[in-house]
């Protein structure tokens, strides 16, 4: 039975269309139901940029899962906030029984979350509303840490997996703004372009790393900034830059764009390494790094990475 009930729950995730299938190799195919396909030889970032804004100009697959596509999309986002309440209460768990300490217990929060949250996103249909659903995720979760964290509400399990000190009131800021950076990646890129993943990837990945890397091995600091390392820093780069390529290779095998390793090698690099300066510079106190980050990183990737649609409207 159990068995049974596992194969639905995948079935019903794993949304009944064909996928695109991006091989990851020089040359992608677009294979679409209407069995029409186009192959670009990718050789160069020109042709990667140009093989992905052809991909992307393909118009969603009227009337495919049209009719499921809500209830799907709904199932999905249910699925993924329970996920979402499961994962933040497990390092509940973990900060209570002293497994993780509380700093190292909202990093790792800070590192998977989002992260996990747009692995996700190829569940859902290819219907227009889909990045609206699946933004009511991180939505939700911003509701819930404004009403604790103005103290409207009591959840210390909460507090302790997501603050430092352990004051309420520090949801309001760091953990916040991170909520609100997945609302607007998500409904302002969704899976129209690499920009999405690449910013969440810095966020997530790059800027938690850093702290915790940097809390252990920063002796080292920075000339400009006394607070922040090489270590932390030289970390928040590589790590950011590795994950961002691994979701990347992600969303290409899931059929979403081709992915091409000569192609975006370098504009990863760019966006990581501008990223990373961004986020020693001595103005944490003043501008968060969950804001600085993410914003660094689209403004950089509007520009390297091809973008179909911003808000799901033709640029
Ligand atoms: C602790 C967090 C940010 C603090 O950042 P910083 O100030 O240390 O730099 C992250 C807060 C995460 C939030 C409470 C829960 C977000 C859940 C997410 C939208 C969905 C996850 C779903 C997945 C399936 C686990
Ligand atoms: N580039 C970096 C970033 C953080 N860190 C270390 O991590 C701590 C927390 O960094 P942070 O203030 O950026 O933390 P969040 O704002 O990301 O939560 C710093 O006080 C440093 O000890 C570092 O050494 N180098």
């Amino acid at each position: 039975m159990k068995q049974l009930m596992a194969l639905y729950i995948i079935s019903y995730i794993v949304p009944r269309r064909k996928r695109r299938c991006y091989p990851t190799m020089k040359t992608y195919n677009i294979c679409d139901p209407s069995s029409r396909t186009t192959t670009v030889d990718l050789t160069s970032p020109r042709e990667w940029k140009q093989g992905v804004q052809e991909s992307l100009s393909e118009k969603p697959l009227e009337g495919y899962l049209q009719a499921g596509s809500l209830q799907h999309d709904a199932g999905v986002t249910f699925l993924i906030l329970l996920g979402a309440y499961a994962w933040v209460k497990l390092f509940n768990s973990l900060t209570k029984h002293q497994i993780l300490g509380q700093k190292l217990s909202r990093k790792l929060v800070h590192i998977t979350s989002g992260l996990l949250f747009a692995l996700c996103w190829p569940f859902f249909s290819v219907s227009p509303w889909a990045r609206y659903l699946a933004a009511l995720v991180p939505a939700t979760n911003g509701v819930r840490l404004l009403v604790y964290g103005l103290g409207i509400l009591k959840d210390d399990g909460l507090v302790k997996s997501v603050s430092r000190e352990g004051d309420p009131r520090e949801l309001l800021r760091g953990p916040l703004y991170y909520v609100m950076v997945l609302v607007l990646c998500t409904v302002l890129f969704w899976r129209d372009s690499p920009v999405s993943v690449v910013s969440l990837a810095m966020m997530c990945a790059g800027d938690g790393i850093a702290d915790i890397v940097g809390r252990r091995f920063g002796s080292k600091k920075l000339p400009y900034n006394s607070e922040k390392s090489w270590a932390g820093s030289i970390t928040m780069f590589l790590f950011g830059f590795v994950v961002s390529l691994g979701c990347l290779w992600y969303f290409s095998f899931m059929g979403f764009y081709p992915f091409d390793l000569q192609g975006v090698a370098l504009q990863l690099a760019a966006v990581s390494l501008a990223a990373t300066l961004v986020e020693s510079l001595p103005i944490t106190n003043r501008f968060d790094d969950n804001l600085t980050v993410p914003l660094t990183t689209v403004i950089l990737g509007l520009f390297l990475f091809p973008t179909r649609s911003i808000a799901g409207v033709l640029p």
